[in-house]
């Protein structure tokens, strides 16, 4: 049967990418969405931001919601501290097995975790599976309709300590409206919009980096 569009990136991957090399990896994903098929990862505009916002805050604890095939995943994991690990959740069983080829081939599994459920199921989990008492930084880029349920739930889960870094994608494209109002009126966060473009397109999108103030 036909394969899927994770799957072609994969095998872009495998022929374009050198193993054990996290920038040959990143570098492949975004030629094979400019040139072959447009796919939903943050992209290289916004990937540096990401990048970016990472090294300036050097977390020791890390989550990821939303690992679709790992390209976020790989750009974040390549930064951390060596004995860092970060952990991706997946609601997707075909994506999640992509996204663990892509991490391995960038030779970065070790600083991985990658787990497949529901982000609602999945954060009351954090604490008691993976010793998390707070997290510094997490990049949310799941599904629109959740941002908001889950910075909630990570409140009333006591994961989120003075300084936590929270940064969302798609805060325009396709738009989280009731997250971003939340974060900006909250008088428990510090917010900051990044302005950028929906990755691979000249369309309006950006990142908010939202501070929490405990
Ligand atoms: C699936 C999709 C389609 C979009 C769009 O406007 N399109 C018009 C322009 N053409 C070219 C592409 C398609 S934007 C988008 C998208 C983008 C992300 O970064 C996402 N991140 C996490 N979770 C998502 O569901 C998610 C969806
Ligand atoms: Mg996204």
């Amino acid at each position: 049967t036909r394969s899927t569009r994770p799957q072609r990136m994969l095998k872009a991957v495998q022929k374009n990418a050198t193993k054990g090399n996290p920038k040959s990896v990143i570098s492949a994903i975004d030629y094979f969405c400019k040139h072959s098929e447009w796919a939903m990862n943050v992209g290289d505009e916004k990937g540096s931001i990401l990048d970016s916002v990472v090294t300036e805050v050097n977390p020791s604890t890390v989550l990821e919601l939303g690992t679709y095939c790992g390209y976020s995943t790989v750009r974040i994991a390549r930064l951390l501290s060596p004995g860092t690990k970060l952990i991706t959740l997946e609601f997707n069983p075909a994506n999640a097995a992509v996204a663990k080829q892509i991490i391995a081939y960038a030779g970065l599994q070790d600083k991985v975790i990658l787990v497949e459920g529901s982000s609602g199921d999945l954060i009351p989990q954090m604490k008691e599976r993976f010793g998390i008492t707070t997290f510094d930084f997490i990049f949310l880029d799941h599904w629109k309709d959740r941002y908001l349920p889950d910075i909630k739930l990570f409140e009333e889960c006591g994961l989120l300590r003075k300084g936590s870094v929270l940064l969302a994608d798609n805060v325009i494209c396709p738009g989280t409206p009731e997250y971003l109002e939340y974060v900006r009126k909250s008088p428990r966060y510090e917010s900051k919009y990044f302005p950028a473009h929906l990755e691979y397109t000249k369309v309006e999108d950006g990142l908010e980096k939202s501070v929490f103030l405990g």
